[in-house]
């Protein structure tokens, strides 16, 4: 589509048919969007009007109209009329998307030859829109249905959307991040992975790690400014908790992902440093659990055979066990940030919490080589018996905790959200996990803290002790549990960290969070869907 003077966009209004009656049509490249609407006085239309963004338009293609679509009303006695159909991003509930598509035809060519052209020309200016994208497929996550959700609900919409892939189907853990390490990154517009948290945080690591690698820092050293990872990921969901697409895009889907994906969406994220004793453990996107979380995770891993339920099920029986953990946790608390983790309202597409720390870190870009501050700044220390020790860089929100554990958590504000879950009755602890299912406060429990910190440290009794060389060898000796004590549930073995759904297995971590290191095909929560459309609608009639 060519410009007008001053760099506007032309506007193309036809009338077009559609179905059986004409409509009147309108391309308007400078606002960018694309409208439909039934010509006829409102009494007689049924009030059809459609508006689709030209940023959610997927595909143009010259249609054939069959026999049938020829034959009906005003084509009857025509010259053979031609047809182009127009797939577009058509908003469901919840947050669904699907692929939708229109129709239109008319008999002047020329026209028709217009409407294509321009439709394509717009198509190609979408610059954000990935062409060429690596996958990795998990064949063996969640229900063992990732290779089949890919080729029968994604690849076709990729293809439509004239997305070229290179596949990979990994053979065993760990395959997507050593091939990240090997391949030429910079043929791919995106790398994409078909799997649960785990394979994502397979291959966020593997893209993290190599951008760090080319770049020659040293993931070891934990305060080592971390390079920014931007080749983008998607994520289809075919994993147990899907947790990290859930939190970002409002639903697990593959089909909406996909086209998160193909529209081009980009979406920052935190990424928490994980390290002990100058030693680069992990990175984490989503939870950082210990005791609880942990628990549930090591037992779950031997039942990986139950598929999803296997979280239920060891959930359950941690729940039944009810250990606490003794330790000491110190944080830095997050100042640069405006937002508290006891906030009514949620992050949600263009955030404006997240859009601010991106200025921040801009800024800090800029004055790279000053000194940070954040060495300076103050340490609070708290030592206590945990049920549970949350870290979440994001809502957590999944299809089990639909809000998640910490509601009020943002993608991007370089912060993360610290629960801290003292040592409770059992029907207490009960309370507070009910609440991850429903819609009151989990953190109105006096044994329930939160804090939003860029930092923390913890180290459980067990090796505070073992470092002060107290009398571990007795300590060993008692075997796991308290004997002393057998029904109080004090736990003088440590817990496993759940990293984004891997065990870690060390119980003394230092933790930073790296504002916005990586990004994701994904625009965040939107609103409310309906909201929108309905105002998108009705600021599009004012301006036919
Ligand atoms: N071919 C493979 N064989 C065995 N394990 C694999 C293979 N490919 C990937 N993995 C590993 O499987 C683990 C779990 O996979 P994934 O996250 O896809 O499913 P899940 O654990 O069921 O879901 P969730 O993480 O959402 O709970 C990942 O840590 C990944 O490293
Ligand atoms: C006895 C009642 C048990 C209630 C259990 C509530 C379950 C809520 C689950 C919320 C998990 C959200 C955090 C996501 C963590 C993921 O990283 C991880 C890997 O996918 N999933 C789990 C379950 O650890
Ligand atoms: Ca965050």
């Amino acid at each position: 589509m060519e410009e007008l003077p001053g760099g506007r966009r032309p506007r193309l209004v036809s009338t077009l048919g559609l179905g059986q009656r004409s409509w009147e049509v309108t391309l308007d490249a400078e606002r960018g969007w694309l409208a439909w609407r039934d010509p006829r006085p409102p009494r007689r239309r049924g009030g059809e009007n459609y508006f689709v963004p030209t940023s959610e338009i997927i595909a143009v293609e010259e249609t054939e109209l069959n026999e049938k679509q020829r034959n009906i009303g005003r084509w009857q006695k025509m010259a053979k009329p031609h047809a182009f159909t127009v797939y577009y991003v058509k908003k469901d509930r919840n947050h669904r998307w699907r692929c939708g598509d229109v129709t239109f035809s008319c008999v002047d060519e020329y026209l028709y030859d217009q409407w294509m052209q321009a439709l394509k020309q717009l198509l190609e200016m979408q610059r954000s829109r990935p062409k060429h994208l690596l996958v990795y497929i998990n064949p063996y996550g969640g229900k063992r249905q990732g290779k089949r959700i890919y080729e029968q609900k994604v690849a076709p919409l990729f293809s439509l959307a004239s997305i070229s892939t290179d596949v990979v189907i990994t053979e065993y853990a760990n395959h997507a991040k050593d091939n990240l390490f090997e391949v030429n990154i910079n043929k791919y517009d995106g790398v994409v992975c078909v799997g649960g948290d785990g394979m994502f945080s397979e291959v966020m690591h593997g893209l993290i790690g190599r951008m760090q690698k080319d770049s020659g820092i040293d993931q070891n050293n934990p305060k080592a400014p971390l390079v920014q990872c931007n080749i983008r990921i998607g994520i289809i969901p075919a994993g147990s908790t899907d947790c990290i697409c859930y939190s970002t895009v409002g639903i697990s889907d593959p089909v909406t992902s996909a086209l998160h994906i193909i529209v081009g969406d980009c979406q920052p994220l935190d990424v928490s440093s994980v390290h002990h004793n100058n030693t680069f453990l992990k990175y984490s996107v989503s939870l950082l659990g210990y005791g609880f979380y942990g628990d549930t995770l090591k037992d779950s891993e031997k039942k990986r055979w139950m598929g999803p339920m296997r979280y239920d099920y060891s959930g359950l029986k941690t729940f039944l066990s009810h250990h606490y953990y003794e330790g000491t946790i110190s944080f830095q608390p997050a100042k640069h940030t405006l937002g508290s983790p006891r906030d009514k309202d949620s992050c949600r597409t263009g955030c404006y919490i997240c859009k601010k720390s991106e200025q921040q870190l801009a800024e800090q870009h800029k004055e790279r080589g000053l000194k940070h501050e954040e060495d300076e700044e103050e340490w609070k220390v708290i030592k206590g018996k945990f049920l549970a020790i949350n870290s979440v860089n994001m809502s957590c929100s999944c299809p089990r905790s639909p809000k998640g554990l910490s509601p009020a958590a943002h993608l991007a504000d370089g912060s993360a959200d610290l629960i801290l879950v003292r040592k409770c009755s059992r029907l207490d602890f009960l309370r507070y996990l009910v609440r991850h299912r429903n819609q009151h406060d989990q953190f109105d429990f006096s044994f329930v803290d939160v804090y939003r910190v860029k930092s923390f440290q913890f180290t459980s009794k067990l090796s505070e002790d073992n470092e002060s060389n107290v009398t571990v060898i007795g300590k060993k000796r008692f075997g796991q549990f308290c004997r002393d004590h057998p029904a109080c549930c004090c736990n003088i073995a440590n817990s496993t960290w759940n990293c984004d759904g891997e065990t870690l297995d060390s119980s003394a971590i230092e933790v930073r969070v790296h504002c916005q290191l990586m990004k994701l095909f994904a625009r965040g929560i939107e609103k409310n869907c309906n909201d929108e459309a309905a105002y998108s609608q009705s600021s599009v009639e004012q301006s036919l």
